[in-house]
């Protein structure tokens, strides 16, 4: 069954295009940004940026989340900032055969986009920056799709079928 993190900064489209492939395939989905605790939505609301330990507990909720729609047999789209490496890693150990696709974004339209929705969202635009500077990107590593995030949704969705028709067994991730 597939698992598939959709991963990147703060508006390169987790949500969008995770949706747009989950749900004509009829998969579960978890949305990351559901499962903060009520301080990391505090901190993030008045422009702190998280850390390794604000992330550290979210992480293990949204692996548990995952895990739970997968020992159902279900396939399932997760919503992920996943920035660094030891993110990615601590996910793929609770998860084997946990696949990432990241949106790939320029600082510059994060920011466009994230500024147009302040006000309707936990997350400030004074925050785009501390995500680039957090960010490690996951070019090279197993079982990864690099998707320029300003290609149109639905194109970014099909890239992502194409991609799991491909690869289609678990652990033999690109
Ligand atoms: N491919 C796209 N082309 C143009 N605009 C897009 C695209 N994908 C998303 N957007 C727009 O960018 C904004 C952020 O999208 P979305 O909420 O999906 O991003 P996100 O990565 O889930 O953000 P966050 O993690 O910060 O909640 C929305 O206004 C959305 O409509
Ligand atoms: O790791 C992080 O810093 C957070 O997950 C952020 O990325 C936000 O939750 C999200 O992107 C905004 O909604």
């Amino acid at each position: 069954m597939a698992a598939v993190v959709f991963m990147g900064v703060a508006g390169c489209g987790k949500s969008s295009v995770a949706h747009a492939v989950a749900q004509p395939a009829g998969w579960a989905l978890v949305e990351g940004d559901e499962f903060h605790p009520p301080a990391n939505i505090a901190k993030m609301r008045a422009g702190i940026a998280l850390d390794d330990a604000d992330r550290s507990g979210w992480l293990d909720a949204l692996a548990a989340a995952v895990a739970a729609h997968a020992a159902g047999g279900r396939a399932v789209a997760l919503t992920c900032s996943a920035l660094r490496r030891a993110y990615r890693d601590r996910l793929r150990a609770a998860l084997p055969g946990l696949r990432f696709v990241f949106l790939e974004i320029t600082p510059e339209e994060s920011l466009r986009r994230v500024t147009a929705r302040a006000g309707a969202h936990l997350f400030p635009p004074s925050l785009v920056a501390s995500q680039f500077a957090t960010l490690e990107p996951p070019h090279g590593e197993p079982g990864v799709l690099c998707l320029d995030a300003t290609r149109p949704r639905e194109a970014l969705a099909a890239a992502v079928g194409d991609w799991l028709r491909e690869a289609p067994i678990p652990g033999d991730a690109r």
